[in-house]
């Protein structure tokens, strides 16, 4: 497996130890995935929750038992963190909290989560010359310049107004009272701050910019393996409503767009990025499917036709319903209008190009939503109606 590995100059690819932050989550689980099953690298996988890598872990029998270890720290306060970084070749930066519902309820976690927390990991790189991917989001451009025209204005169809470029796009967010940029603005400073370590002090720094990013293992189902109240990301908001056969919501009419990108063909640019810093130090990256665009609306309607093929079930009569974004996300709620990210960068410097259709992602996404939780939801709605 790892004899032969060449990089993109044809080099041999050597193993390294790579101290992942955040390892338990959504994107970390595939990619530690991904490096145990086809590279040779160590991976040391730092998080407070490893229910979506225990398959990795366990048993001990595992061929790649060796390469993995778990260190259930919470990086706001632990000094093990820094002896992490420094037995490492590469730290990978993946700790946020980065969901919608939280950013104008929780600004003050969620500011301290995305910019003060990430501070001393960067420090820490920076101080021992270790090697940093962090990742940051496609949040950081807010708002296209586009919606800012008349509603008429043939200019909108003009791609230099709305698609997303790393080195020319400007950050446009709302008003401060628009909680909702906490996040984004949070991320854009860690962003900022990590350029500036790079450019003074030589930090060796990879930054990604994830345009929705989705598939199995994305945050939660309520009331299954997450709190009743919480509201997760769009994928697993709408999964919940076609398990329960609930009506999905559409926020202000689910007009606003968005790209949806297949995590397994994400993290292939992921591992070249790993595998090729010479050709991605010193990069901001988008990593995105522009081909995969829809709006909300309309992500709702093939959702809904997937979810039906895969369970076997007939959609519902009226399968969407709109509710207004303060009544969904609460006060300072606000959106990004589109996504589109340009793949110039990552095209030149990797040769990376995403693969799977919305279509096909969605439907083997949705078959892994159905054998996981159509039963467990079964279960929790039959008690709920005898008790
Ligand atoms: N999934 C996407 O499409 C997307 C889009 C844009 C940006 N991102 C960024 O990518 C990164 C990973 O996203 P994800 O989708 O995997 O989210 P996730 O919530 O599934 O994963 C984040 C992980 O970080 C851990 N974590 C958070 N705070 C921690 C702390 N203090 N100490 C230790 N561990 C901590 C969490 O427990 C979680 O397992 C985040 O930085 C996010 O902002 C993701
Ligand atoms: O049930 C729902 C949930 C969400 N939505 C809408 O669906 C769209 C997408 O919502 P998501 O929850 O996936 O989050 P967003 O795309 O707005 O932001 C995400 O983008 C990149 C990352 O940094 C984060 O993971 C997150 O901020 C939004 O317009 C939202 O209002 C609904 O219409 N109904």
């Amino acid at each position: 497996m790892a004899n032969g590995r060449v990089d993109l100059d044809g080099n041999p690819i050597k193993p390294i130890t790579i101290c992942m932050i955040g390892a338990g989550g959504f994107i970390g689980s595939h990619l530690c995935e991904k490096l145990m099953s086809e590279t040779p690298h160590k991976v040391l996988a730092v998080d407070v929750y490893d229910d979506k890598i225990k398959h990795l872990l366990e048993p001990s029998s595992l061929p790649w038992a060796d390469r993995i270890q778990f260190h259930r720290i919470n990086i706001k306060n632990d000094s093990r963190l820094e002896g992490l970084i420094r037995m490492a070749d590469l730290t990978i930066n993946l700790a946020a909290i980065c969901t919608p519902a939280d950013y104008n309820t929780r600004p003050l976690d969620t500011i301290y989560s995305n910019f003060i927390d990430a501070l001393p990991v960067v420090k820490y790189c920076s101080e021992n010359g270790k090697r940093l991917i962090h990742f940051s989001t496609c949040e950081v451009y807010g708002k296209t310049i586009g919606c800012f025209l008349p509603k008429d204005s043939p200019l909108r169809q003009d791609p230099a107004y709305y698609v997303l470029k790393e080195d020319a796009s400007p950050c446009i967010f709302g008003s401060v009272e628009k909680q909702r940029w906490s996040y984004a603005c949070a991320k854009q400073l860690i962003e900022r701050l990590i350029y500036a370590e790079g450019a003074e002090n030589g930090l060796e720094f990879t930054i990604v910019r994830p345009f929705n990013w989705i598939g199995p293992r994305m945050d939660f189902i309520p009331g299954i393996d997450g709190p009743s109240e919480g509201v997760p990301r769009v994928l697993a908001c709408f999964s919940n409503n076609l398990l329960r056969r609930e009506p999905l919501k559409l926020v202000d009419g689910g007009q606003s767009q968005r790209t949806f990108v297949y995590i397994k063909d994400a993290i292939e640019a992921v591992l070249l990025m790993i595998e090729n810093p010479a050709r991605a130090n010193g990069q901001i990256f988008n990593v995105g499917n522009p081909n995969n665009e829809v709006t909300v609306r309309q992500l709702a309607e093939m959702m809904t036709e997937v979810y039906a093929k895969v369970a076997g079930e007939s959609p519902l009569d009226t399968p969407t319903v709109d509710v207004s974004s303060k009544e969904f996300y609460g006060e300072g709620y606000d959106d990004s209008d589109k996504r589109i990210p340009d793949m110039t960068i990552i095209n030149r410097q990797l040769g990376w190009n995403p693969k799977t259709s919305l279509w096909d992602l969605l439907e083997s996404t949705l078959t892994y939503q159905h054998r996981t939780y159509a039963e467990a939801i079964k279960k929790a709605t039959s008690k709920v109606v005898a008790s």
